[in-house]
């Protein structure tokens, strides 16, 4: 009741999305922060003493943009202006794939769920052309959907149910299922998807190769449900593996492997707090042979950028 009481004061129904589409184009290259806003939330980074770090550009708006000289892309929001950066983001690469193949791919996980709420409201709830989307998630624990340690339910709490994405396009676990079936499961799932056209492949590995994945870590530098040290880090064949004895609870989850996550065309890295700065300190400075972390095997064909708060970023800056 309350999603569609939601739904029918802020976003457009689908049926007038056309008529929208071409506002749309205009808004999305339209500054998104207003001049107050910009000296109210203006941070500059702290100095810093870390050689590879060299910050090309520094643009206002709350946002320190830094270049790393290893190509890594970083962006250091306040929180605000990370929800209001990250629905632009996105809303370009929705806009841009709808263009060019009609579709949109989009893998979540946790934590990036929770700064997808500009998404929802005006504009771009209103433009998104939404039927054309198809949602995944990158790991899931094996309980009910209903039951709060959910990805699922978490993504469709705060994001899923607030916009029209058809629910035939949402690819959830069978929960009835164990870990080692329900990853079976959603292997073929991703495999019929692939064969109707809906999920591309990578020229270069033959994995599936979605648009874009919104992915976060744990203070471990675990991604998705791939934990330092575990079989599931090194899975090369499979696209969906699983686990039982998973370090953080929930014990069984399934989990996208590091060939599916790397062949990504677009990953946005969302971390926050200050709990995660060792691990965004690995996984952005240190070098190629150090690949102890999961989150240092991430080396997707595509695009990766790194959304970061202050408090994850803090290691970055001195
Ligand atoms: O368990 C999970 O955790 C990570 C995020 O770690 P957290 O310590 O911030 O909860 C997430 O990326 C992953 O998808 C999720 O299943």
């Amino acid at each position: 009741m309350a999603t569609s009481t939601f739904l029918s004061l802020s976003c457009t129904p689908q049926s007038m999305l056309h008529s929208k589409h071409k506002s749309q184009t205009q808004s999305s290259t339209m500054s998104l922060v207003s001049p107050q806003l910009v000296q109210k939330h203006l941070y500059s980074p702290l100095r810093h003493n870390v050689s590879s770090l060299k910050p090309k550009r520094i643009h206002v708006g709350g946002l320190v943009k830094a270049s790393m000289n290893n190509n890594k892309d970083v962006h250091v929001l306040s929180k605000e202006h990370l929800a209001v950066s990250l629905a632009k983001y996105v809303a370009d690469l929705s806009e841009k794939y709808i263009r060019e193949k009609g579709r949109f791919t989009v893998v979540l996980s946790p934590g990036p769920v929770k700064y997808l709420r500009k998404l929802v409201e005006p504009p771009y709830c209103d433009t998104i052309d939404w039927s054309k989307w198809h949602i995944f998630l990158v790991d899931e624990r094996v309980v009910p959907k209903t039951h709060v340690d959910s990805n699922y339910k978490l993504a469709n709490d705060s994001f899923i149910s607030k916009v029209p994405i058809p629910p035939l396009n949402v690819s959830t676990i069978d929960d009835a299922l164990p870990a080692d079936g329900a990853a079976d499961v959603y292997e073929t799932t991703l495999r019929r998807l692939v064969t109707s056209n809906v999920i591309s492949t990578s020229s270069l590995t033959g994995f599936p190769k979605f648009d874009l994945m919104l992915l976060d870590m744990g203070p471990d530098g675990h991604v998705a449900s791939l934990f330092p040290g575990y079989p599931a880090v090194n899975e090369t064949s499979k696209w969906v593996t699983y686990l039982k004895n998973a370090p953080k609870p929930p014990p069984e989850r399934i989990t996208f492997t590091l060939p599916v996550i790397n062949a990504t065309s677009n990953i946005a890295m969302v971390v926050t707090g200050a709990g995660k700065a060792d691990a965004v300190y690995s996984a952005l400075e240190k070098g190629p042979n150090d690949n102890k972390l999961p989150i240092q095997k991430v080396n997707p064909e595509g695009d990766i950028k790194w959304f970061l708060d202050k408090g994850a970023a803090s290691r970055l800056y001195r």
